[in-house]
């Protein structure tokens, strides 16, 4: 069945009630200019306090970070207690590499021939890891790095889809239009941070998340 992620919380209790509402991947995210960040230390609290209460069924614990070093990625992955890295910036394989299969990169694509050059340059350092994606891909935006609640384009999502095993699909889903987007691209799994929410950057609407996860698990994806 296919994955949902669900990115940017920043509260315990508004966390606690998304991942009960069944997302498999959580993403805490420590890109200072987004207005979903957390710090170091309220994302520790959160992500010990979760594992805590939700014991086996915790969602997988992802930090999103934007064009920072290896040693600062690696040290918040340990102090926070996250299990994988996703790398939205402009990281580099080598940088993907060095975190040694705890990280996965996101592209944002301009266009076809920018997808297929950017999947084969990650793919000898996709993370082996079925948990995770190989490649997350996002729309395409000048000047922002995510959470823009714009659409990937779907012909480069079926082009990139077709050279990665595990590709999330990201970019302006929200419950009404997760469905069909799975039922056309049909991807490993899907991310939403903006959709979910009722105008507050942050904090994620349980209805709203609810209905995502619904809509997302109800397509049948090849593969199931
Ligand atoms: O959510 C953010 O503010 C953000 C900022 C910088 C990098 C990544 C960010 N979030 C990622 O953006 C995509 C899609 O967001 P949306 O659903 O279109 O709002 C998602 O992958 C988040 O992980």
């Amino acid at each position: 069945m296919i994955k949902v992620k669900v990115c940017g919380v920043t509260t315990y209790e508004n966390a606690l009630m998304v991942a009960q509402c069944g997302v498999d991947l959580l993403g805490l995210n420590f890109y200072k200019p987004s207005p979903r960040s957390i710090n170091p230390e309220d994302a520790r609290y959160l992500c010990s306090q979760l594992r805590a209460v939700m014991g086996a069924s915790c969602p997988v614990l992802v930090g999103v970070f934007v064009n920072d070093s290896v040693d600062e990625v690696a040290h918040i992955l340990r102090y926070v207690g996250l299990d994988f890295a996703q790398l939205s910036g402009d990281e580099s394989a080598a940088m993907v590499a060095e975190l040694r299969g705890r990280a996965f990169k996101a592209i944002r694509p301009m266009d076809e021939s920018v997808a297929l050059d950017d999947a084969a340059y990650y793919a000898p350092y996709f993370p082996q890891n079925d948990h995770i994606p190989s490649l997350l891909i996002d729309a395409y935006h000048p000047g922002l790095y995510g959470g823009t609640g714009e659409g990937a384009s779907q012909t480069v999502a079926q082009t990139v889809k077709a050279q990665v095993p595990r590709m999330m699909l990201a970019g302006g889903l929200k419950p009404e239009n997760v469905g069909e987007r799975v039922r056309a691209i049909q991807p490993w799994g899907v991310d939403t941070a903006s959709g979910v929410e009722d105008g507050i950057p942050g904090i994620k609407s349980e209805a709203k998340v609810k209905a995502f996860v619904t809509a997302a698990k109800s397509i049948e994806v090849a593969g199931d």
